[in-house]
């Protein structure tokens, strides 16, 4: 789309020394995203936020089950999974400065996800052509896990604080499908040193664009089941990715988890059970630490591969560059 849209955000943020526009980042079927700096957040160190910019229309308010990009934010907004939405005070989109004649009728302002697509992550796991460790898809698994979660019991992560997205015991009234969750769809953030199990030693992977998502109203357990079926093929073809990346470059090598590959094949089953997979992917993050795969494989096989300090240095050599600056 024309560079007099680009401009014309660009004069809004031209004379608010608050923020720097870096530029813009990405463009979509929809719409332009830019990358902002915040040069008040944390005391100057300048916090990036992205800035999601429609061309024209609104963000479609959807007929029928559809829902507004916005709206499906809005529902997910507590979900750690999901890419947050921010306000900023004063915003500059909504003031009037000399020259500028931005059409567009809304726009959002998300959290900066630093790391890259999931699609960039895929073409660096093939660049770089090591064994990818098995604990080190579990990870990524459960990420994909927990954003499906979020879609199942949309119910509960509409308001309050961010948290990690946990199976329920009863099933939910309604749910959100995202019908383009696609490899440019979700982000990777930073590493979480407090992420615990999940996010310490692999960056927290996110939806991103929700400009696709349907909003269903669940009648009984049997549209439940197959909702949230479905709800997990629209993550079996990355699991099924990783699977294929799951490179062994030596036949020393701890394999490649069966149950990854069992896992990257529910596509092919009529029904999936949400709860059971997630119960699966949370054990296998829990339990399957270096120790369990030296157990597993005593002889002759290369564990170390398995190891915290091995996945550290394959997460750096994907994410980082040698100084530091991302290489996605
Ligand atoms: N929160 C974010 N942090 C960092 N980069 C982002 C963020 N959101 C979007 N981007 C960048 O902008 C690109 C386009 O974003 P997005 O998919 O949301 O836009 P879109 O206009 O809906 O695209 P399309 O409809 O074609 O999928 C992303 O692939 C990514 O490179």
């Amino acid at each position: 789309m024309g560079s007099r849209f680009i401009n014309n955000v660009g004069l809004h943020f031209a004379n608010d020394i608050r923020y720097k526009n870096e530029g813009q980042i990405g463009e979509g079927a929809f719409g332009c995203v830019f990358k902002i700096k915040d040069n008040q957040a944390d005391g100057g160190t300048g916090r990036r936020f992205a800035l999601k910019v429609p061309f024209s229309k609104d963000f479609p308010s959807g007929e029928d089950t559809w829902i507004s990009e916005i709206g499906a934010l809005d529902a997910l907004q507590a979900a750690a999974h999901v890419v947050n939405k921010i306000s900023i005070i004063d915003d500059p989109l909504r003031r009037r400065p000399t020259g500028a004649t931005l059409v567009t009728p809304g726009w959002i302002y998300l959290e900066y996800l630093e790391n890259g697509t999931f699609r960039q992550f895929v073409r660096r796991l093939r660049e770089l052509n090591r064994t990818v460790p098995n604990r080190l898809i579990w990870r990524i698994i459960l990420c994909l896990v927990r954003m499906s979660i979020a879609m199942a019991w949309p119910n509960t992560y509409g308001s309050g604080t961010e948290r990690i997205e946990e199976v329920e015991r009863d099933n939910s009234t309604q749910i959100i499908s995202n019908a383009d969750l696609n490899d440019d769809n979700m982000m990777f953030g930073n590493l979480d040193a407090d992420g615990g199990l999940e996010h310490q030693l692999t960056p927290i992977l996110k939806m991103i664009d929700m400009g696709d998502c349907l909003r269903q109203r669940i009648g009984g357990d049997e549209q439940w089941l197959e909702e949230t079926t479905n709800v997990l093929y629209s993550i079996s073809d990355h699991i099924s990715t990783l699977r294929m990346r799951g490179l062994r470059t030596s036949p020393n090598d701890v394999p490649l988890d069966t149950d990854i590959v069992n896992l990257a094949m529910m596509s092919d089953r009529d029904e999936v059970d949400l709860r059971a997979v997630a119960r699966d992917v949370l054990a296998a993050v829990t339990t399957r630490t270096e120790a369990w795969y030296r157990e597993k494989y005593p002889r002759g096989y290369n564990v170390d591969v398995e190891s915290d300090a091995s996945i550290r240095d394959l997460v750096k050599a994907i994410f980082f560059d040698a100084d530091g600056s991302s290489t996605v």
